[in-house]
């Protein structure tokens, strides 16, 4: 069994569509990145990849690389869970928390819940999404950004 834990922010701007947990959330602007932005996907890729002991996202997806140009962070995350099932594990779970001021998660959560779930081959129960405002403090609470994090264990299967 091991352990793997992520952490990512990235950045408010007008005119992004905001893509949290591979489903878009209307809103009056969205996150800014190299490629969709994802900041959950981002954070659930490097916890797996953390432990695996593969490095990070950068490592793997290069954000000065054409090919990642507004990339679907669905598609970074299933060939990171290939990375995971090669090393021959499977998901124990996977805990996350999307720290934003706003929008509001807590409507959209069923649904990243199930995007991960189909992602990483595991059942719902396997995925747990929180989150929390930062009560208008630091750059989460002036909402210049989102930031998220996660923890997950693999098991050998
Ligand atoms: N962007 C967010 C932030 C929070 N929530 C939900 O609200 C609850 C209370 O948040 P506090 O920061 O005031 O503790 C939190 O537990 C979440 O359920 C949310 O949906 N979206
Ligand atoms: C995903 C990648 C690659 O397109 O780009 P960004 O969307 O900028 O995301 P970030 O979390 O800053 O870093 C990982 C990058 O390699």
């Amino acid at each position: 069994m091991r352990i793997g834990q992520g952490f990512d922010v990235h950045q408010f701007a007008e005119g992004r569509p905001l893509i949290i947990g591979g489903i878009s959330i209307p809103y009056e602007k969205g996150l800014i990145g190299h490629s969709d932005a994802d900041v959950l996907l981002h954070t659930v890729s490097d916890a797996l990849l953390g432990a695996i002991g593969e490095g990070d996202i950068g490592r793997h997806f290069p954000d000065n690389d054409e090919k990642y140009k507004d990339a679907d962070s669905k598609v970074l995350l299933e060939h990171v869970w290939s990375l995971v099932k090669d090393k021959g594990y499977r998901l124990g779970n996977l805990d996350c928390v999307i720290i934003a001021q706003k929008p509001k998660m807590a409507p959209y959560i069923g649904e990243m819940r199930e995007v991960i779930a189909k992602l990483l081959e595991a059942d719902i129960e396997q995925i747990n999404i929180k989150a929390t405002t930062t009560e208008t403090l630091g750059f989460t609470g002036r909402e210049e950004g989102i930031a998220a994090q996660a923890v997950c264990l693999v098991i050998k299967a």
